[in-house]
């Protein structure tokens, strides 16, 4: 009789999963579960017998893995898949599963050992291509993971028309450590150069929606909440996921945070802490960025896009004013990378918002932000702002008067006067960039001022020593070069490693020459 019910419960409940009806399946199969190691473990049948329960229970937790995996209940989902491979160590099914799930998880070393499990036993599965199939893709990612080896070039050249490139998670030379600037910041482990590869995440989640110029505020906090109900979904059915999300700063009392090794990120376990509704908000908060912020660059999309993530490990990137990363937005993945040479032990920051304006401007800007920066550039800015000469230069410059080379004649001067040099140079033209930016792109400005203020290129070497590579800087700079105001072939290639911080180094010249030629017309 009860091995009648059981029979009914296990077809009940494997029709379900058939019909995507998830929950119930998921239902039917616990009970069928629970009578079925009641009816071992009390009516101790006989050898056959048990071998045959045996092996419906392990398809049992493996068709439950399943139907949760779905639901993208993960944790639950990962502990079926552990239980019916405690009964059928090589049970196809289930490693491809549990395969599946750590793959999503961008676990791929875990994931390939499944994959690599279930191949070996392939031959007896109906489907050998699925399993041959997922193999390669996971020896794909997981290289892709140990060597950074990303190539965006084709993508770029068909227009994005193509299929997006594939991404895995991958970790370059950084870790995080404590931070002059704010509790936990990333650091460089070793030297690198403008557009080198750092960092590649995935998105926890994103919503994005298309959002013309005129849109409402109402329709910005629909993105939003949509975000967070992601979020908070993730988290739920997800430990590992909850795990990272709780590592996260609140934004309070940042220097009593521990610090995570970079290691913990790629392939070992991450326990769950408690994470209430208060603190899920405050973290998200704090960490959540936007895809179209000043020092990203969204690739492949719609202009009128509008996207709002959580990517883990770019979190911990603190803002400066002199950044020196940036970050491009590919499908749901951030890619970070160098937008100026770096030294070892170099803190990597990019600018939260847009750096190229004066200090009170950013004070406020970081104000909405909810702190009050400390990188070193606001701090030379203070004092040099407490001079007069400086405040009537600043007063000027925010009248936006028509002719701003008489802005540029008198910052250049004054800072002739109070001896700055090197890098401060750098640090005020930035602050007066549009300043200078307006004269650059002027031919009537450039009559009038080009023979008393420095030339464009020493202008922009001093701006991208500072800020790194920023995309206005670039184009002032092609803008020059097709005006013919430079020799040829040597500022081309300045103009590609200017383009190479922008950008970054996942792509071939071919292929950034089109992105600093046509940019904005083909996205
Ligand atoms: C995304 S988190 C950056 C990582 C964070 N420092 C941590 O320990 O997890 C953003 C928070 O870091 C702090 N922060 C980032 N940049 C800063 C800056 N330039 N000056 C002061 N605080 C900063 C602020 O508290 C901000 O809310």
């Amino acid at each position: 009789m009860e091995e009648e019910t059981m029979q009914e419960l296990r077809s009940k409940a494997a029709e379900l999963l058939l019909r995507e009806e998830y929950k119930d399946s998921i239902s039917a199969y616990s009970q069928f579960i629970s009578l079925c190691q009641d009816f071992i473990s009390e009516k101790n049948p006989d050898a056959a017998v048990l071998e045959r329960l045996r092996k419906s229970l392990c398809l049992a937790f493996s068709n439950r893995a399943e139907a949760r995996s779905r639901l993208m209940e993960v944790t639950e989902a990962l502990e079926d898949c552990d239980l019916a491979l405690r009964i059928e160590r090589s049970h196809v099914k289930t490693l491809l599963c549990k395969g599946k799930i750590l793959l999503s998880l961008n676990r791929y070393g875990m994931a390939l050992e499944c994959f690599e499990a279930a191949n070996l036993e392939a031959q007896s599965y109906e489907n050998v291509d699925l399993v041959s199939g997922l193999l390669e893709k996971c020896k794909r990612l997981d290289y892709l993971s140990r060597n950074g080896g990303f190539d965006i070039s084709d993508w770029v050249l068909s227009g994005f028309t193509s299929k997006t490139p594939e991404f895995a998670e991958y970790v370059g030379a950084v870790e995080i450590s404590k931070s002059e600037i704010s509790g936990r910041g990333l650091f460089a482990t070793k030297h690198v150069e403008s557009g080198t590869l750092l960092l590649v995440t995935k998105a926890i989640a994103v919503d994005r929606a298309i959002m013309p110029p005129d849109s409402s505020e109402n329709a910005q906090l629909v993105i939003w909440k949509n975000f967070i109900d992601k979020v908070v979904d993730s988290a739920s059915k997800c430990s590992r996921i909850k795990g990272l999300i709780s590592m996260l700063s609140t934004g309070e009392d940042e220097e009593s945070l521990g610090i995570p090794d970079i290691g913990s990120f790629t392939d070992s376990d991450i326990s769950s802490e408690k994470l209430d509704m208060e603190r899920m908000l405050s973290i998200l908060d704090v960490n959540s960025i936007l895809e179209d912020a000043i020092s990203a660059k969204v690739l492949g999309k719609n202009v009128d896009y509008q996207g709002v993530g959580l990517w883990v490990l770019a979190s911990f990137i603190n803002h400066s004013c002199d950044p020196n990363v940036r970050r491009l937005h590919i499908g749901d993945h951030v890619v970070v990378h160098a937008s100026r040479d770096v030294k070892a032990g170099e803190e990597l920051t990019y600018a939260y918002f847009d750096i190229l304006l004066p200090i009170n401007n950013r004070r406020e800007m970081a104000t909405t932000w909810g702190f009050s920066c400390r990188c070193k550039r606001c701090k030379f800015e203070e004092n040099i702002f407490l001079k007069q000469d400086m405040r009537d230069i600043d007063m000027v410059f925010g009248k936006k008067v028509v002719d701003m080379g008489n802005v540029v004649f008198r910052l250049e001067e004054a800072m002739r006067r109070w001896a700055i040099r090197g890098k401060g140079k750098g640090h005020l033209r930035a602050s007066f960039w549009q300043a200078y930016h307006q004269v650059f792109e002027c031919e009537k400005s450039m009559k009038k001022w080009g023979r008393k203020i420095p030339l464009m290129n020493v202008v922009v070497d001093s701006l991208v020593e500072v800020v790194g590579s920023d995309e206005r800087i670039v184009k002032v700079f092609m803008d020059g070069l097709k005006r013919g105001r430079f020799n040829g072939a040597v500022e081309m290639e300045k103009a590609l490693k200017l383009g190479r911080g922008v950008y970054g180094k996942i792509m071939k010249k071919q292929a950034l020459r089109s992105l600093l030629q046509f940019g904005s017309a083909q996205e």
